[in-house]
């Protein structure tokens, strides 16, 4: 039998509400024989209903496979996934779309698509409701990230970079999923759009009670977006916390990730006036 390991140390989360992700035991292993290499090894996480989780760690260490995961497009090996108390990878496309809504790393828009039909995308696909019930639910999800009814026809290509990742948390958001899902949310923004875009995923996350997962690099993303903080290391979540405490976790990569010289910009007093966030 497999000896499991202990859970990860957790330096702020209270006992609550039942998670709305909760990953057990997970195994992931790529590839077979020889080949074979395992990326999470037992892995233990919840996320509580309002937590703004920030998942950190080294390339490779399977931040992106574990967001898949929760959004069903990955299996477990072994363990489980369980969103909002069923597997992730039994809710179907359906029953993840109303669950879960994921913001891909590049926005990842249908080019061919205009900016409404993009957003409308999942609820055409269900095929439920009448095309101006669709039409108009897409236009006060653009509203709702901060785009004018006339963006509503352009096409991916004449958009910015800002409002390609607006556009793309519309769609993201066009089920109303409680659960949402954000791989490096402000990758390739410039630094006023990426303060923009958090200021906007913070409205969005108070005023649809929302509970999200986010994978990020940047640490003034992370300060100023994060409740608790997961440290993805040695396959497995490491620690949990409230940000300027994991900080502080004797670990080689947390010390590279937090007390380098970004870390240490992120972290000063001046910033974090105007944008940290700690429960
Ligand atoms: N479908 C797949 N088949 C084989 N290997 C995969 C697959 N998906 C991911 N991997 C591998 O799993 C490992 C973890 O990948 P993942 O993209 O989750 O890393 P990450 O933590 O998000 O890294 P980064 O910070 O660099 O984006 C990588 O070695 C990747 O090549």
């Amino acid at each position: 039998m497999m000896a499991r390991s202990a859970p990860p140390e957790d330096l702020a989360m209270a006992p609550g509400d039942p998670p709305v992700v909760d990953v057990e035991g997970l195994w992931t292993t790529f590839g077979k024989g020889d080949e074979a290499f395992t990326v999470h090894q037992d892995l233990q996480l919840s996320v509580q209903r309002g937590e703004i989780l920030a998942l950190v760690g080294g390339s490779g260490t399977g931040k992106t496979v574990l967001l898949r995961q929760m959004l069903g497009l990955a299996r477990p090996t072994r363990g489980s996934v369980t969103v909002l108390g069923q597997p992730a990878s039994e809710m179907g496309r359906e029953g993840a779309a109303s669950r879960v809504g994921m913001l891909f790393q590049q926005g990842a828009l249908y080019s061919a698509f205009n900016v409404l039909d993009n957003v409308a995308f999942a609820l055409r696909e269900q095929g439920t409701l009448p095309a101006d019930v669709v039409r108009d639910a897409a236009l006060v999800k653009l509203q709702m990230v901060g785009l004018e009814p006339e963006h509503a026809s352009r096409m991916p290509a004449d958009l910015s970079g800002g409002m390609v990742k607006r556009v793309a948390l519309a769609r993201a958001l066009i089920m109303d999923p409680p659960l949402l899902l954000l791989d490096e949310p402000t990758a390739g923004l410039d630094p006023s759009s990426s303060d923009d875009f958090v200021a906007l995923l913070r409205e969005l996350h108070q005023a649809l009670r929302l509970t999200v997962v986010m994978v990020t690099h940047d640490l003034d993303t992370l300060f100023a977006l994060s409740t608790r903080v997961a440290v993805l290391a040695d396959k497995k979540v490491l620690v949990t916390g409230a940000p300027r405490e994991v900080a502080r976790y004797p670990h080689p990569f947390i010390e590279h990730f937090f007390l380098g010289e970004r870390g240490q910009r992120a972290m000063a007093p001046a910033h974090t006036v105007v944008t940290a966030k700690e429960p």
